[in-house]
């Protein structure tokens, strides 16, 4: 399987598959808020809760905490950073992960995306991979295939939003591969790598 290169991650190149919740973004209304204390950055993201279509259409808007051990380790440019196996999506409900206590400048974490195939399952061969930065949250649209939480570099907690109505099949999807995809890393990552290690 052709190595896939993590590309630092911009709503320009992830909204096909989500949104993401920078205050990079550019294409947002921006007002003064808190007795101008603050920048409030309107609608960067939304949450859908789409259970109406379930099994069981009783839902509960959950947030999630996930104490992640690093998973992808930091290699040089061009070699290979991890295999990718499993994708999960969530059928009915879009899915926030919000870092906590990363740096605007360290990689946090890996995201990984794919488009459906003819069977309704991940098209493994058109993997996208992004770069999250520490101060980075994103949302994946529903039902769309990504990858379980892959933190790089050092443990990470993470909250998560989504709902749930506790039925699996309804919740969460999951799909593996016998044929893992590997994942390269790119200058950019290297380079920011190296500056948030000093
Ligand atoms: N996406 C991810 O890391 N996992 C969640 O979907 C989950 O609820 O397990």
């Amino acid at each position: 399987m052709k190595p896939v290169l993590a590309l630092p991650l911009t709503q320009e190149l992830f909204q096909s598959y989500g949104t993401v919740l920078d205050v990079s973004r550019d294409d947002v209304t921006v007002i003064t808020a808190n007795k101008g204390s603050a920048r409030k950055y309107l609608g960067v993201s939304e949450a859908l809760n789409d259970y109406s279509q379930a099994s069981v259409p009783h839902c509960t808007g959950r947030w999630n905490l996930f104490q992640s051990k690093p998973t992808v380790p930091i290699v040089p440019a061009g070699q290979i950073m991890i295999r990718v196996d499993t994708l999960e999506r969530h059928p009915y409900t879009t899915q926030t992960f919000t870092p906590m206590g990363r740096s605007a400048d360290e990689p946090a974490y890996l995201v990984v995306v794919a488009p459906n195939a003819d069977d309704d399952g991940p098209d493994w061969t058109n993997l996208k991979v992004f770069i999250a930065f520490g101060t980075q949250a994103i949302t994946y649209d529903a039902n769309v295939w990504h990858s379980p939480m892959l933190t790089i570099g050092k443990p990470t907690v993470l909250t998560a939003f989504n709902y749930e109505n506790g039925i699996m099949q309804d919740d969460c999807q999951v799909k593996t591969t016998s044929t893992p995809v590997p994942v390269v890393t790119s200058n950019e990552l290297e380079a920011a790598i190296e500056s948030a290690s000093k």
